[in-house]
């Protein structure tokens, strides 16, 4: 082909909303040698066929922030690109059926608030004034969003192409690729046309995503972890009241959510659309039987009305309006879903200069937020805000076809469910045991899920609830805080047990390994015996990572790290590892009790052979036996407590949970733990800990050595911050108890302004307190500043603490 390009910088492929917004982030950014494959014509996959609703709304916070861009960015791109659209900013009510549901609602105008939305929560009469035609008399009241609406996908997306070439970026349509290959540091992007070398690769090609995938496996990729599902919508024909309301008023009807019956309702033209998100649903192409079609562009499933009739049947009670208009034309579509509903944007997992940004199941709402996202991330490995919930490396290993079935099955089912703290979803469970999985459940644990591994959150005694029901509240006070009062009791004066199975391990071995990480972190490696924790900056300075590091020798360095980070934090280190150093995961390898409480010491005694337990905290006794296992044994507890980790192959832990458990010590689980590190101020990755805050806002001042031989990266960047000042801080802060914890994210006041966020929350049952840890302005850290958290909408009094841990802040019981 004459004109057909043959090199690039970056290639995307697929020509959806989201692979045009990628390019036209890129090119508006100036990387304009950007070229994008679609192989039919733009929007022919799902984009074509989607409904169009624009919500700014969304339970995840980085998902909001994405929502929020692209809503706002939606308003001026017609003038922006010169390209006219039909996109109505009609607002939209959300309705509550439940106590809950009014929780969540405030919980989320909170979050929305927080990043400068207005959402408000309203009563049924509140409601009506919005929405004259809906039915109200059984609601608890509902949520109103201004700036919700609806957009024609097809003109978004076109717009969006002609902003990208405009800029100087090629579209080539009608152009599928065939196969991906690799010449050193380029990559070859083949189609019929020709062939495209390129410097990075991006898969957008949305339910097609899995296949596009496959083409990646030879260069280290993985089986990209989705499921097609369909997604039903009709519309009516069209309704006279509809139409004098859009006169009377100048704009459309406000759309309509019930969340809890589980349903969209909106205006279209001057009908209406109806879509259900039946709990009864349907996947496609998931068996030898029913292969995925070569191509499938502008197509559409049978229409299957049956499934939503219980839908429909409620949708005209609530506005009866519905009933007259008839179902003019149905649409069924393929939506491709992640396991948990939410996209997958970012690096390839596995393959360099490859990344990826599909499964979008709300793609028009985050379309133009995932442009920006998957630019930032090409063109500088790191993103304004912190993506985790949407990173694909959040799924490893385990999610294998079953898995990602089960749950794309329950998700879409439940996809405007409310996600309650200590609710654990039933489907796709048991992926990962550890060796000590029955003698748990013999314990009477109770199981959450962690990269795949099930590990105990609490034991329930004889007869004592453990309905899955009895989670579903956003309180405190389920029967598992009395278990989790009892484990830390039992922990706190005697000694207690807890597999942290699926801890992530990284190796890092060879000439020069023990340099080369110490060029990646900002913290001082340890000396051999001794462990330290290490924060990793990114070339912000922000905080993309904390290992637990031993350094063995020069040549063989081991970090321990959290089990969701594994795939995460492996490539921190492979990815930049030079010629020579070798990075290997050994997770599955090795498992972790941890034993801890006063009394450790005395039990662990007469149980260890080789390990001298005077040693100082935070020393590592590597070569040893407990219970006449080898077993090394590290001196750290997360609990604050005196204890140590027992790290031994998984066939070992039997015998020595066997030992531990005859000399009494009690189990105990996440919950307990979660409880008692609070107290210490221990930060969580990914709630604490993240790329939304640089390490001397998180406080980590102490594990900056701005004075250590070698650079790291962010290293200028903090120091400019450090003369200049940071503009938040870490804080611990005690909040009025309540009935609730303050949920991730939760605005912190003072007076009428929104100074800070909570990043975790929960009981400390050792100082009786509830702690909130969290960011605020710099200028109210003071030790007793008063603040207010906002708490599933009231305010709560919360008081700024010392900067030393809560309970035990000279670490005494540590040391003892
Ligand atoms: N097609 C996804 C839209 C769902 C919603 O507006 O809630």
């Amino acid at each position: 082909m004459a004109d057909f390009p043959t090199t690039a910088r970056v290639v995307i492929i697929g020509g959806g909303v989201v692979g045009t917004s990628a390019l036209f982030h890129l090119a508006r950014a100036g990387w304009t040698d950007c070229v994008l494959l679609e192989k039919n014509e733009l929007t022919a996959g799902s984009t074509w066929h989607a409904a169009g609703n624009v919500p700014n709304f969304a339970p995840n916070w980085a998902v909001m922030n994405m929502q929020r861009y692209g809503a706002e960015m939606y308003r001026g791109l017609a003038e922006d690109v010169d390209y006219p659209m039909n996109y109505h900013v009609t607002g939209a009510i959300r309705l509550a059926h439940t106590k809950e549901r009014m929780q969540e609602f405030e919980k989320i105008s909170g979050q929305a608030w927080a990043q400068g939305l207005t959402m408000d929560v309203c009563t049924p009469d509140e409601l009506k004034e919005h929405n004259p035609f809906i039915e109200t008399h059984d609601l608890a009241g509902g949520l109103w969003d201004p700036l919700d609406g609806d957009i024609d996908p097809a003109q978004l997306t076109q717009a969006l192409a002609k902003g990208a070439r405009d800029a100087g970026a090629r579209i080539e349509r009608f152009s599928p690729v065939t196969g991906i290959d690799r010449d050193g540091d380029e990559w070859i992007v083949k189609t019929d046309k020709g062939d495209i070398r390129c410097e990075f690769v991006v898969n957008c090609a949305g339910y097609y995503a899995q296949r596009v995938g496959e083409m990646f496996k030879p260069f280290g990729g993985r089986t990209v972890p989705m499921v097609v599902m369909s997604h039903q919508y009709f519309l009516t024909g069209q309704l006279p009241e509809l139409e004098a309301f859009t006169k009377e008023r100048g704009q459309k009807m406000p759309m309509i959510r019930d969340p809890d019956i589980s349903y969209y309702l909106r205006q279209d033209k001057h009908g209406l659309n109806l879509g259900p998100y039946e709990r009864n649903c349907k996947a496609h192409w998931v068996t030898p039987e029913d292969p995925m079609p070569e191509d499938f562009s502008f197509q559409l499933y049978p229409d299957d009305l049956e499934r939503l009739e219980f839908y429909i049947e409620d949708a005209m009670e609530r506005l009866p309006l519905l009933g007259e208009g008839g179902v003019e034309r149905n649409i069924n579509g393929p939506i491709p879903y992640a396991p948990d509903g939410l996209p997958m944007i970012g690096p390839m997992p596995g393959v360099k200069n490859a990344f990826e940004a599909h499964s979008f199941t709300f793609g028009i709402a985050q379309g133009g937020g995932a442009g920006k996202v998957l630019s930032e991330w090409i063109m500088h490995g790191e993103t304004e805000i912190d993506m985790w919930s949407c990173d694909p490396r959040r799924y490893t290993d385990y999610a294998d076809h079953d898995y990602c079935l089960s749950k794309a099955l329950e998700t879409y089912g439940h996809e405007y469910a409310m996600h309650f703290p200590h609710h654990e979803w039933p489907a796709g469970r048991d992926k990962k045991h550890s060796t000590l999985h029955s003698r748990l459940q013999d314990a009477g644990a109770q199981f959450g899920a962690y990269n795949g591994w099930e590990r105990a959150n609490w034991y329930a005694k004889e007869g004592e609830d453990t309905s899955e029901e009895s989670t579903q509240t956003w309180g405190r006070n389920g029967r598992w805080e009395v278990a989790v009062k009892r484990e830390v009791e039992a922990v706190t004066t005697g000694c207690g047990m807890l597999p942290i199975t699926g801890f992530s391990r990284i190796k890092v071995e060879g000439e020069g390994a023990k340099d080369f990480v110490d060029g990646l972190t900002a913290s001082r490696l340890p000396n051999p015996d001794r462990v330290t924790l290490a924060y990793f900056p990114d070339s912000r300075g922000r905080i993309l990572t904390e290992t637990s590091v031993m350094v063995h020798s020069d040549t063989d360095v081991g970090l321990i790290t959290a089990a969701t980070a594994q795939w995460h934090d492996f490539e921190i280190f492979s990815r930049q590892a030079p010629e020579g150093i070798s990075v290997t995961d050994h997770t599955t390898e090795v498992e972790c009790l941890l034993v801890t409480g006063p009394k450790a010491r005395d039990i662990l005694a007469p149980l260890v052979e080789g390990h001298d337990l005077s040693k100082p905290w935070l020393s590592v006794s590597m070569d040893g036996k407990v219970a006449g296992q080898d077993a090394a044994m590290i001196r750290v507890s997360f609990a604050g407590e005196l204890g140590w980790e027992i790290h031994a192959a998984p066939d070992a832990m039997p015998a020595i949970w066997d030992a531990l458990a005859d000399a009494g010590v009690t189990p105990f689980g996440m919950y307990a733990l979660n409880s008692m590190r609070l107290e210490k101020g221990y930060r969580a990755w990914k709630g604490d800990l993240s790329t939304d805050y640089s390490l001397l806002e998180g406080g980590l001042d102490r594990f900056i050595k701005f004075d250590k031989e070698a650079d790291f990266p962010g290293k200028a960047a903090l120091l400019a911050e450090k003369q200049a000042g940071r503009k938040k801080g870490f804080v611990t802060m005690v909040m009025e108890a309540g009935d609730t914890d303050a949920p991730y994210m939760a605005p912190v006041w003072h007076g009428d302004e929104i100074v800070g966020e909570v990043t975790s929350c929960g009981m400390g049952y050792r100082t009786g307190k509830c702690v909130a840890l969290g960011m605020v302005r710099v200028d109210l850290l003071a030790v007793g500043t008063e603040l207010e958290i906002d708490v599933f909408g009231k305010r709560q009094k919360a008081v700024v603490q010392e900067d030393e841990p809560m309970f035990d802040p000279k670490n005494e019981r540590i040391r003892a």
